[in-house]
């Protein structure tokens, strides 16, 4: 895992042009497309679903990475590989037998990952890290693009890939989402982060190739 994984986040892409967005940022450099869904219950913001994600599938060859703020997951996966996911990611919070959610992910075929809120600690990740394809660390409280990275992540980032590391699980992502942008980028990559979600910092950006190649370095 040497370079650095770039996903923007759609969530910060203009709704109305969702296609052009996405085919836009294959064409400047991104790695993946990472698509947040959000119930409204889990966090606040409610955002879209699979016929949304099947829509944009066409319009990319990328790889992509959801991630589901919603409570119960499990009832949107099927539909979510008929849409074209290739990752799905749930939130520790939301599931109430985690390592059973992760089994029917990879069931299904897909990579799976679990998202840990700011406050929720690694350790929850104990009995099912040598199951996961990934790990995302939120550096922000989900539900909203565009808000304050929080830094005393780094150091659960660093944990983490020090764990990964002592189990030799060298191939898991550790990914970060929230506030990630030109000076963060940096801070994360040094802990240990190799993959980097960014929502405004890229959309928001008037040169997205510039935006992406500076993430990437
Ligand atoms: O999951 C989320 C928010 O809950 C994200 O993926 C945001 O879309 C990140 O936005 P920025 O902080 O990069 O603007
Ligand atoms: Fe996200």
């Amino acid at each position: 895992m040497n370079k650095t994984i770039i996903a923007p986040s759609i969530l910060s892409a203009d709704f109305a042009r969702l296609g052009e967005d996405v085919r836009d940022v294959e064409a400047r450099g991104a790695d993946w497309i990472h698509i947040d869904i959000m119930d409204g219950q889990f966090v606040p913001n409610l955002t879209f679903g699979p016929p949304v994600v099947a829509a944009v599938r066409s319009y990319t060859k990328l790889p992509f990475d959801v991630h589901l703020m919603v409570n119960t997951p499990e009832r949107l996966f099927e539909d979510l590989v008929k849409a074209g996911a290739d990752r799905i990611t749930v939130h520790a919070e939301a599931c109430t037998h985690l390592h059973r959610t992760v089994q029917a992910i990879r069931g299904l075929g897909l990579k799976a990952g679990v998202a840990l809120n700011p406050h929720t600690p690694l350790s929850v990740l104990d009995y099912v890290l040598d199951d996961l394809d990934l790990v995302l660390i939120m550096t922000v409280n989900p539900g909203f693009g565009g808000q304050s990275f929080i830094s005393a992540m780094l150091s659960k980032i660093k944990a983490l890939r020090e764990e990964l590391n002592r189990r030799g699980l060298t191939d898991v992502h550790i990914e970060v989402d929230g506030g990630i942008n030109a000076e963060t980028a940096g801070l994360v990559t040094e802990a240990g982060a190799n993959a980097l979600v960014a929502g405004s910092y890229i959309f928001g950006h008037k040169d997205r190739s510039l935006a992406i190649s500076t993430l990437r370095s």
